[in-house]
């Protein structure tokens, strides 16, 4: 059994599970169960808190994880980043009242409130600066209203709440935050099977097919706009100056190249989501 460590609540939890279940696993039936077994899959899915999930795979105790970059490196745990998983973006700021501290030089003596103290203590030891961290379980932004703190460093997705909190960014981008798959020392066999799968939804999620036809004379330049993963699946239409033409696209780009194909000559253009897919 390939034991899995998955975010049990927060912002990762609902999207970490809806990933494996397109990967083709089965999940916990209520928010409240800590264990699930899919027999089938040989997995075992345990739900934990996402800032402990860096310590039980780093010591072994679980074979891989799904969390936060941010919250692994605040672990200090061992466990490596194995892949990106494309969702759980945030940044990781510097804020303060507007005016008040505008750089990370000025935060010496100050104190700073945040969630995340050793990310943040080794980020200011590396640049020389010595402060005081107040260490807060979360909505960490109020901490200088209320006066524990004179600046704050948190997760910034939207910024909404730094702004409602009247917060000024300042300082460089502590760090660039996604949601990873992480491991530990097991070398499990079935890991790279896992991360497979977990690719499979990436791409499908990413990429469409685009079906067309296209004068057999326009390929090349067809190509050059869409040249697909590998090459382009050309096969032959009835009337032999026609080819049909199948690729995958990014989705972001699908109406872009659709306009640039049909100025190429490219006529019934369709396209069609990705279900699953292995690269
Ligand atoms: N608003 C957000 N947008 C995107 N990612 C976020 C956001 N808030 C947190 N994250 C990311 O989610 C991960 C876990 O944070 P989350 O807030 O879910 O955990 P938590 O604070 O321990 O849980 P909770 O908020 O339920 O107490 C971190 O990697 C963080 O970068
Ligand atoms: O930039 P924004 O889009 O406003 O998002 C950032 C906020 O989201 C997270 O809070 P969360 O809801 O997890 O509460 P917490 O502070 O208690 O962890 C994070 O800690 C920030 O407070
Ligand atoms: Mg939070």
């Amino acid at each position: 059994m390939l034991r899995i460590a998955v975010p049990n609540k927060g912002s990762l939890s609902e999207v970490a599970a809806q990933m494996l279940a397109e990967a083709g696993y089965s999940g916990r039936r209520d928010g409240r169960q800590l264990v699930h077994t899919d027999a089938r899959n040989g997995v075992e899915f345990f739900y934990l808190r996402p800032r402990d999930i860096a310590t039980y795979v780093g010591s072994g105790a679980l074979d891989v994880g799904i969390t936060g970059r941010d919250l692994l490196l605040d672990s200090g745990s061992r466990a490596r980043e194995i892949a990106e998983l494309d969702f759980g973006d945030s940044t990781f700021r510097f804020a303060a009242p507007a005016d008040t501290i505008t750089d990370i030089s000025q935060l010496a003596g100050k104190r700073v409130a945040t969630s995340y103290p050793k990310l943040v203590d080794d980020f200011l030891r590396a640049r020389g600066v010595e402060a005081e961290l107040v260490k807060l379980d979360g909505a960490v932004e109020s901490a200088v209203r209320l006066g524990v703190a004179d600046a704050v460093a948190d997760v910034v997705s939207t910024g909404a709440t730094l702004r409602a909190a009247g917060l000024d960014i300042f300082g460089p981008v502590i760090l660039e935050s996604t949601a990873v798959l992480i491991g530990g020392p097991s070398e499990h066999a079935d890991i790279e099977r896992l991360l497979r799968r977990l690719r499979g939804v990436l791409v499908a999620r990413k990429y469409v097919i685009m079906d067309y036809d296209l004068p057999v004379a326009q390929l090349e330049a067809a190509t050059a706009v869409a040249g697909g993963i590998e090459s382009p699946t050309v096969s032959p239409l009835k009337d032999e100056t026609w080819v049909a033409v199948r690729v995958m696209v990014p989705a972001n780009e699908a109406n872009d190249i659709m306009d640039r194909l049909y100025e190429l000559g490219a006529r019934a253009i369709l396209v069609t989501a990705i279900h699953a897919a292995r690269l």
